[in-house]
């Protein structure tokens, strides 16, 4: 099978699937073509807010009927938010596991990749799905254009915090690594998530320097 094959359990319709597409007056049918995953939608086109489902902190979700979940943001209006019929609840079932973030802050030098890896290492021995975003990795890609200054730090645990929500939305034990010496940007990060989903380790050698504000 070519690598960018989609193995044929990705293609099989759920059977809970079409009620979920009430927001679309037909849903898009999939079919595969030789390697290629072919999508027809037809009728209908955006949901226009119909269908749609409200996602509340404590991460369960109602049906909103009336009021389509719509932000500007920047110079871009209307941002309309699409929910997926396969939701959190339906990849926790999957993965028999809840997501949640375990944030480790310390020094440089402290011991947060070496606590986080071994951390990952037993998760993933008992049988649970972990990823571990370490500081230091993602400034080779997703944070390479941040510097050390203050507001650079920021914007990178920011990032890194939004990045962490979603991969403990989609069920996983996410941990993040890194030495986010401020405060406010650790509680940012903890504000994306419900209360008992955000735990942070400290390192509190590292904890009681005059570093950390
Ligand atoms: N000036 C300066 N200050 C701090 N850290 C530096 C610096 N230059 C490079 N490095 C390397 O970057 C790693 C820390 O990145 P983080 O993204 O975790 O930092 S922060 O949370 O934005 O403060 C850090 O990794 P760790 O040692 O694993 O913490 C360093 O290897
Ligand atoms: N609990 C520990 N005891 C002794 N040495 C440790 C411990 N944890 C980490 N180290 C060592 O300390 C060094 C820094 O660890 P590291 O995990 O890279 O820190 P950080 O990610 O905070 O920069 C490494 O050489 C590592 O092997």
């Amino acid at each position: 099978m070519p690598s960018h094959a989609i193995p044929p359990p990705l293609l099989r319709a759920s059977p809970s699937a079409p009620a979920a597409f009430n927001g679309r007056r037909t849903p898009p049918r999939v079919r595969t073509h030789g390697s290629r995953l072919v999508v027809a939608a037809s009728g209908g086109g955006r949901p226009a807010g119909r269908g749609m489902e409200q996602h509340h902190g404590d991460g369960s979700r109602s049906p909103v009927r009336e009021k389509p979940l719509m932000s500007n943001i920047g110079k871009s209006t209307n941002i309309l938010w699409h929910n997926c019929p396969i939701g959190q609840s339906e990849r926790q079932k999957l993965l028999g596991q809840k997501g949640c973030v375990i944030w480790i802050t310390g020094l440089s030098g402290s011991g947060k990749s070496t606590l986080a890896c071994a951390l990952s290492r037993e998760l993933h021995c008992s049988g649970h799905l972990s990823y571990v975003l370490d500081g230091d990795n993602l400034r080779h890609g997703l944070n390479r254009d941040l510097s050390f200054k203050a507001e650079d730090r920021a914007e990178n645990i920011r990032r890194v915090g939004e990045v962490a929500k979603l991969f403990a939305d989609a069920g996983t034990i996410c941990i993040a690594s890194l030495i986010s010496p401020y405060r406010r940007d650790r509680d940012a990060c903890r504000a994306l998530l419900p209360e008992s989903r955000f735990i942070e380790v400290c390192l509190l050698y590292d904890c009681l320097s005059s570093y950390y504000l």
